[in-house]
Parts: structure tokens; C-alpha cells; sequence
């Protein structure tokens, strides 16, 4: 359903991490959909934010690696169940635990209870933060994603929820 339509120009932004010029293009955020899957299980205990993986194969374009801020929704709740989370969202392979693999993961701003292993979930990027690093240690990496929270929820304020 995103992809449907999309234009070689809105592609090519969304390769760039052009996301605003995408969404204003599009007339709605770019949307990448999947199944949350475990991790490296380092979020929640060594960094503190815990981040839903996306295991986004099939659904939809991937952004160029970085940071962003946007949604992290269910795209199939149960009735009255929460549905979407302003969050910071990171692409990338983590280099600063010099992974190999390419992960789309997003922590939902200022929560730590969601369940969402399992779930039909998707992002919606708004806005692009900055670019991936390596960092010296975890530190400073710790520091940089307490920065970029900060900026996604003043990012997120004015931000009209998606439709789900
Ligand atoms: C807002 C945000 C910014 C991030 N920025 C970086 C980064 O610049 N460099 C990096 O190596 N990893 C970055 N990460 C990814 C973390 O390394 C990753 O979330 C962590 O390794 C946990 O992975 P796990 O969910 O597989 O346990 C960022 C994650 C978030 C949520
Ligand atoms: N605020 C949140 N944002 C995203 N996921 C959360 C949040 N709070 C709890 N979770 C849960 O924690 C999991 C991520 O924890 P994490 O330690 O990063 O493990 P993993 O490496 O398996 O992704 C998510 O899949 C989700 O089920």
C-alpha cells in the first residue's frame, strides 16, 4: 500500500533520508511496515532505550541510515488498544557495535512497558535528526541518543497523528 505510485523523484528522496521533501510530496509521512523481532537485546539494559526492531524486508522503501523522528504505529490494533507513539527512529547497522545488518528500529518516546515483539507494527518518518556514527564508547552514544529524544519530542509536538 505505501509503495503503490511512488515516483522514481519520491523514491530517490527517500534513498537520500529526504524525508520532509518525501512526506510533502507523498501528503503524508513515508511508511515502512514489519513484524517486531528480537534484537541484540542491548537497548533496553546497556543503553536504556528500548527500541522495536522492524523486520521491514518486504515493507516498504528504507530510508538512508540515520536518525529520524516520526511514528511507530500498530497497523492492526485491537479495539481500544494504543496505536501509535511519537518515537526516534534509527537506521542503520549500529556501527558503533560494528554490526553488519541493516536494522530499522524505533523507541517510543519516554515509555519502557510496550510488548511488541511479535506485532504487525510500522514507522512513519517525519523528520531527518542526523546521520549514523560510530562512537568511541557507549557513553557518548548514550549522550548523542538523549540529545536526539530531546529533539524528536519537541520535533513530534505539532506533529498531526497518523491515520493507522
Ligand atoms: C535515537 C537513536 C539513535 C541512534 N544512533 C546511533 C548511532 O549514531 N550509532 C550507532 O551505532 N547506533 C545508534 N543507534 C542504534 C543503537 O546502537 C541500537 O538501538 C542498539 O544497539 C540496540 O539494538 P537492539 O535493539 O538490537 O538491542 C541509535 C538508536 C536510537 C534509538
Ligand atoms: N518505548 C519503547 N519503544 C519500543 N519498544 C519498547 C518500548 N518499551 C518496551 N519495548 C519493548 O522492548 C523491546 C526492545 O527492547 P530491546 O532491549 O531493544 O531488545 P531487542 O534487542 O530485542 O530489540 C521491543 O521490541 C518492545 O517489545
Amino acid at each position: 500500500m505505501p509503495q503503490e505510485g511512488q515516483s522514481a523523484g519520491v523514491r530517490e528522496l527517500i534513498a537520500q533520508g529526504r524525508v520532509e521533501e518525501a512526506a510533502a510530496a507523498l501528503g503524508r509521512p513515508h511508511r515502512v511496515e514489519g513484524v517486531v523481532v528480537h534484537g541484540a537485546a542491548r537497548g533496553r539494559e546497556l543503553l536504556g532505550f528500548p527500541t522495536a526492531n522492524l523486520d521491514a524486508a518486504q515493507g516498504g522503501e528504507v530510508p538512508a541510515d540515520g536518525v529520524y523522528a516520526g511514528w511507530l504505529l500498530r497497523t492492526d490494533p485491537d479495539q481500544g488498544a494504543e496505536a501509535r507513539w511519537p518515537a526516534a527512529i534509527s537506521v542503520g547497522t549500529n556501527p558503533t557495535f560494528e554490526g553488519t545488518e541493516r536494522t530499522v528500529e524505533a523507541y517510543a518516546l519516554d515509555r519502557d512497558d510496550l510488548e511488541l515483539y511479535g506485532e504487525k507494527m510500522a514507522v512513519d518518518f517525519t523528520h531527518r535528526i542526523r546521520g549514523q556514527r560510530r562512537f568511541a564508547d557507549v557513553d557518548e552514544l548514550i549522550e548523542a541518543m538523549n540529545a536526539d529524544v530531546e529533539r524528536a519530542r519537541v520535533l513530534m509536538r505539532d506533529e498531526a497523528a497518523p491515520e493507522v
